[in-house]
């Protein structure tokens, strides 16, 4: 009988220097085999294996990385992820094509109609028969293998990144909260976010914080 030689999932297909407005990293390009779903991770400063390495796991946001949206917090905290790495010296940001949570752009879109209109976060993906959060965080680990990173310190206030690091064998050496880009436009999402998806927002700076 013949077989097949199974394929990996994701490749790891080139690294190239990236200098940016905070300082200059690497980026290097995956893909993942079956869809062609291409994702990036930029890496900043050196470690040695065995380091506890800071990283941010960022899910594409088109209208708030890229086009300065406040309906959601991801520029900024885009931002500021890239901005403690290079304070640090050091990390690396994993940058994932999972726009709108994994629906994709139009489907946000059509997501940001229905809460114009009054559905919140979650109760609109399920109107459009999607469930709230349909990322998948698989890559990450030969993103960070190919980076040699096993121990990590993870900016995040969500406890699914931490939870499948763990189960793909990534040591979670600390949590950071990255609780950025609060305004009054997307202060009713953070608490969406905070009451329905287990986001571990900082409760007082949601109900008080400062407008940014
Ligand atoms: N479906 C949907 N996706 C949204 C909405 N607002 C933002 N997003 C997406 O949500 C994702 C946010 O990703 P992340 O920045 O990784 O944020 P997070 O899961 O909240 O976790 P941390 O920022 O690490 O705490 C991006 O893919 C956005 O495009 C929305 O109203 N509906
Ligand atoms: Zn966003």
């Amino acid at each position: 009988m013949v077989t097949s030689t199974p394929k990996n999932k994701f490749e790891f297909v080139s690294s190239a220097a990236l200098p940016t407005q905070f300082g200059l990293f690497t980026i290097h390009g995956f893909v993942e085999v079956e869809t062609q779903q291409e994702h990036v991770a930029l890496s900043y400063g050196q470690w040695q294996e065995g380091d506890t390495v800071p990283i941010r796991i960022h899910s594409e946001c088109l209208t708030g990385d890229a086009l300065f949206s406040t309906r959601c917090d991801c520029g900024a905290q885009l931002q500021k992820g890239l901005q403690n790495i290079v304070e640090h010296g050091s990390g690396v940001l994993l940058y994932l094509r999972q726009e709108g949570r994994g629906i994709g752009l139009l489907n946000k879109i059509r997501a940001y109609k229905l809460q114009d209109s009054g559905l919140d976060t979650v109760e609109a993906n399920e109107h459009l028969g999607f469930d709230a959060d349909l990322r998948d965080y698989a890559i990450c680990k030969l993103m960070l293998e190919t980076l040699k990173v096993k121990n990590v310190a993870l900016m995040t206030n969500n406890p699914k990144k931490q939870v499948a690091l763990t189960q793909m064998g990534i040591n979670v050496v600390s949590r950071t909260p990255i609780d950025h880009g609060l305004t009054e436009d997307n202060r009713k999402y953070l608490r969406t976010k905070t009451e329905k998806l287990g986001h571990q927002f900082d409760l007082h700076l949601l109900n008080n914080g400062p407008h940014k």
